[in-house]
């Protein structure tokens, strides 16, 4: 299991910082929705150079022209790169043609998609790499949370999930138990006066170390 660093903030420079203090704990670096939307690519190509040795995932959510977002990201230097399932699924065959062509990897987000499992089966066949279980801080806010449809997937879906929305030392153990590929965690890192600490501890519970 790895950890991923949701990177929410809106400049460059605090998004330096997280990772500058996180980097021993964490696996992959998320340039979260907001980020890249007000930064744009070029932080991509920052983030690509200063950190080689990480993995880069770039949330873009794409909603549409799925192929053309994400050439353009993985160019920049993106490992990994989000489509939404709420898309069609012209976009989200688009998204997962360009990661494989430029050897990267697709994920297809399930934030607000009725039917989790069947759409994870859909996109599973259609060479999607990871499955995002998704709780969006909207739906944070109005008491979601991201385990329950975890459950529901993992049981019927062999694909690599990553999970999302919340997550923090109170809740990552029930997580933890359910094995997914990739553990995002945003708020309860980047939130904290410690993000070193806070990241120091998730790690922990998720790695043992
Ligand atoms: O994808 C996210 C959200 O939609 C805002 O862009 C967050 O990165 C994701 O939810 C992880 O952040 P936390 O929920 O704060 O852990």
């Amino acid at each position: 299991m790895k950890l991923q660093l949701a990177i929410d903030v809106l400049t460059t420079d605090e998004a330096f910082a997280l990772v500058q203090e996180t980097r021993k704990y964490i696996d992959i670096i998320e340039i979260g929705t907001p980020l890249i939307k007000h930064e744009g690519i070029k932080l991509v190509k920052s983030m690509r150079t200063l950190f080689p040795e990480k993995t880069l995932l770039v949330d873009l959510k794409t909603m549409d022209v799925g192929e053309y977002e994400a050439n353009y990201c993985f160019e920049a230097g993106a490992d990994i790169v989000t489509v939404l399932g709420v898309a069609d699924i012209n976009t989200i065959k688009g998204t997962i043609k360009s990661a494989k062509k430029h050897g990267k990897k697709a994920l297809v987000d399930m934030i607000n998609v009725p039917n989790k499992t069947a759409l994870a089966k859909k996109v599973n066949k259609l060479g999607a790499d990871f499955v995002g279980i998704h709780s969006g801080i909207d739906q944070q806010n109005a008491g979601q949370s991201p385990l329950s449809d975890l459950k529901e997937v993992s049981k019927n879906v062999k694909i690599p999930l990553a999970v999302a929305g919340g997550i923090n030392l109170d809740t990552i153990d029930d997580i933890v138990k359910l094995k997914p590929e990739i553990i995002v965690v945003g708020g309860a890192i980047t939130g904290t006066k410690d993000p070193k600490k806070a990241a120091k501890a998730i790690a922990k519970r998720i790695k043992g170390k």
